[in-house]
């Protein structure tokens, strides 16, 4: 049956991560230049290796992977896996210039790649944990092998973890609240789309599927059919009956019409009150007449027994149906109009019968 439910869209995601990767790199580059102005010229051949034959390639890398079509799969693992190899490259120089020169190079940057890959690179908050136990893990025995930072390690320690645990955090309320704003969204499209009784598209989004499928219908060269279905003396049941009653048998002409229209294409809704409407394509004039049979068939198999006084002793419904080789002129409200009109014929020949034409006209 036809769907409302709106696509994701990825390829705008994809253009996101390639436009902050490149970001990345540039202010790894940046950094490069800020980096330098400290160092000991002794550490300029290491340290540029380290950013421009360690990390910056990384960046690549992963910037190369986004072609790649099985990238949306991998990317949370892939960045996840990024931040720790980028943050021991970084460890490693902060080892080689404490052991070759003596010099304490900053740990800041730990921070930065790990704020960088959960917010800017989305890595969720699993992996972000992970990420951040190993990374934090490493600071501590670098700081057991090398004691960078004197006096201070226990203080870079403690900034560095929490830190990182910070960042953790934010990104398990933003998952949060992600979840939370998807699954509201998805539950604002069902109670915006859907007859709340029958579960079925409600007058908007049905005539916004018919609209569709028309379109779709005339572009593929497709003749589509219109049916309309009420029930029968309705208001005499609910007179009889009551009205919760009187929700059972709209729920069970529901039902049949679901158990008719199957098709995914098939664009089944509730127009209004006892009143429902099909849309069907590529079926022909005594394809749509089976289905119309099957329907009132249905509802005998159902035996509700009606009213006193009803036409007919057990619920059914009345059928107008219309089906239409649509060409550019042809109009949704002019096949339901002509359904409409072709149900009341239905009702005019004694309810529990349907009447159905074709548009335009053979005969
Ligand atoms: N229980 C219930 N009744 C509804 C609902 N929507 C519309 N109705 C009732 O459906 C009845 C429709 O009555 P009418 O339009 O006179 O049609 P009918 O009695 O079915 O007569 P025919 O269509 O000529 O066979 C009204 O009494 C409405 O109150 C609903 O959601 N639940």
């Amino acid at each position: 049956m036809f769907s409302t439910t709106p696509s994701v869209t990825s390829p705008y995601e994809i253009t996101r991560l390639r436009g902050a990767l490149l970001i990345g790199g540039v202010l790894v580059s940046i950094f490069v230049f800020a980096d330098l102005i400290l160092l000991p010229e002794s550490l300029y051949t290491a340290y540029l290796i380290n950013r421009f034959g360690l990390q910056l390639p990384l960046v690549v890398f992963a910037l190369a992977l986004t072609w790649w079509h099985k990238f949306n799969q991998i990317k949370e693992t892939l960045f996840a896996v990024i931040l720790v190899m980028f943050t021991y490259v970084n460890y490693g120089f902060l080892h080689y210039a404490w052991v070759t020169e003596r010099f304490s190079f900053a740990y800041e940057g730990t921070i930065l790649y790990t704020f960088y890959c959960i917010f800017a690179l989305g890595v969720p908050f699993r992996l972000s944990l992970i990420a951040a136990v190993i990374n934090v893990v490493g600071f501590i025995l670098l700081m057991y092998m090398s004691p960078v930072y004197g006096e201070r390690v226990m203080l870079a320690v403690g900034f560095v973890a929490s830190s990182l645990f910070v960042g953790c955090y934010a990104r398990y309320r933003l998952d949060h609240a992600m979840a939370l704003l998807k699954s509201t969204n998805a539950r604002l499209v069902v109670l915006s789309t859907r007859d709340e009784l029958t579960g079925l598209l409600n007058r908007r989004a049905l005539m916004e599927g018919a609209e569709y499928l028309l379109s779709l219908c005339k572009r593929e060269k497709l003749t589509t059919g219109v049916i309309m279905a009420d029930l029968d003396d309705f208001k005499k049941y609910n007179d009889a009956f009551g009205h919760q009653q009187g929700d059972e048998a709209i729920m069970m002409q529901a039902g049949i019409l679901n158990e008719v229209f199957q098709r995914k294409s098939d664009v089944v809704g509730r127009y209004g009150g006892e009143e429902f409407m099909v849309m069907v394509s590529g079926l022909n004039e005594q394809e749509v007449t089976q289905q119309c049979e099957a329907v009132l068939n249905l509802w005998q198999e159902r035996a509700l027994p009606h009213a006193h006084g009803a036409s007919h002793p057990v619920m059914g419904c009345s059928i107008g149906a219309v089906v239409s080789k649509p060409d550019v002129k042809t109009s949704l409200q002019a096949l339901i109009s002509q359904a409409d009109k072709n149900l009341y014929e239905a009702k005019h020949r004694g309810r529990q019968t349907f009447y159905i034409t074709c548009m335009p006209d053979k005969s």
